[in-house]
């Protein structure tokens, strides 16, 4: 690994938006998590039922805290303009109405994976780091500078790719999942292109200073650590068989019915 994938340097001269732009995207290259064993695992078809399930229903937790961090960002906001560009983020996952939006296509992902909702909801079965990870992702946009929670969603512009990347690994390699079952992506392929160019609009647009540029790098960096983390934590628990006590047990909280 070379060293400009291991270290940040230091931002000592204000960069054009534009080279500000190519290390946010050099930072993606290294560090997202399309480069996790978990991620590849996944999309290459190595993994078993029971490991497919626990991706699921830890990641809920990651989708059901998404809105409330982003309505935390949203009460940051003092431009209307931004609030209304920010505001279509929580309709994204809550829907305009019940069984609308991502969350709800989340659990249907679930429910096609034979997981009891109630079960997935309670969220009492997700591994800590899940818990420790994502929270530490709705404390930072917070408690941090508005351009830093900002800039935090910058890993979406990286999100498409690996998208298309599991979906049509998945289909190809799992006959227990469907395009019906993963249908929670379909709409992220445009969601996530539009939020991310205008996170990096506001980026660009605002981190004008050394010490702003450097922040920013930094939290694109904590971000790529937050999605990290957690598939380090599917991985050490259910791939290497590491399961901290109370985490899924890979056996209960199924759908009557479902394949054990
Ligand atoms: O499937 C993925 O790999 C992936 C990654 C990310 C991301 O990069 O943070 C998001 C999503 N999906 C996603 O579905 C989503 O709604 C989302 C919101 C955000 C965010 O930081 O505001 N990231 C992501």
């Amino acid at each position: 690994m070379s060293s400009s994938e291991t270290h940040l340097s230091d931002v000592t001269e204000p960069m054009s938006p534009e080279a500000l732009e190519t290390r946010l995207r050099e930072i993606g290259e290294a560090r997202y998590h399309h480069r996790h064993p978990f991620q590849l695992a996944l999309q290459g078809g190595e993994l078993d039922r029971c490991q497919v399930r626990a991706w699921a229903l830890n990641r809920y937790y990651y989708q059901a805290m998404i809105p409330i961090k982003d309505a935390t960002l949203m009460a940051r906001l003092d431009d209307p303009d931004w609030r209304r560009e920010w505001r279509t983020r929580l309709v994204d996952h809550d829907g305009e109405a019940p069984g609308e939006g991502g969350i709800e296509r989340w659990l249907k992902l679930t429910d096609g994976l034979g997981l009891d909702r109630e079960m997935v909801r309670s969220t009492r079965a997700i591994l800590p780091t899940t818990r420790f990870a994502v929270e530490a992702y709705t404390h930072f946009v917070r408690d941090r500078t508005l351009l830093e929670a900002i800039a935090s969603s910058l890993t979406e512009l990286f999100s498409p790719k690996v998208i298309g990347t599991r979906v049509s690994g998945m289909l190809e390699h799992y006959d227990f999942v469907s395009e019906e079952t993963l249908d929670y992506f379909r709409p992220r392929l445009t969601q996530a292109p539009h939020d991310a160019e205008r996170a990096l609009a506001y980026v660009r647009e605002h981190a004008l200073r050394a010490d702003q540029q450097q922040a920013v790098l930094e939290a694109l960096v904590f971000k790529c650590d937050v999605l990290w983390t957690m598939l380090d934590a599917l991985q050490h628990a259910y791939v290497e068989g590491h399961r901290p006590p109370g985490a899924w047990d890979g056996e209960s909280g199924l759908i009557a019915g479902a394949t054990p």
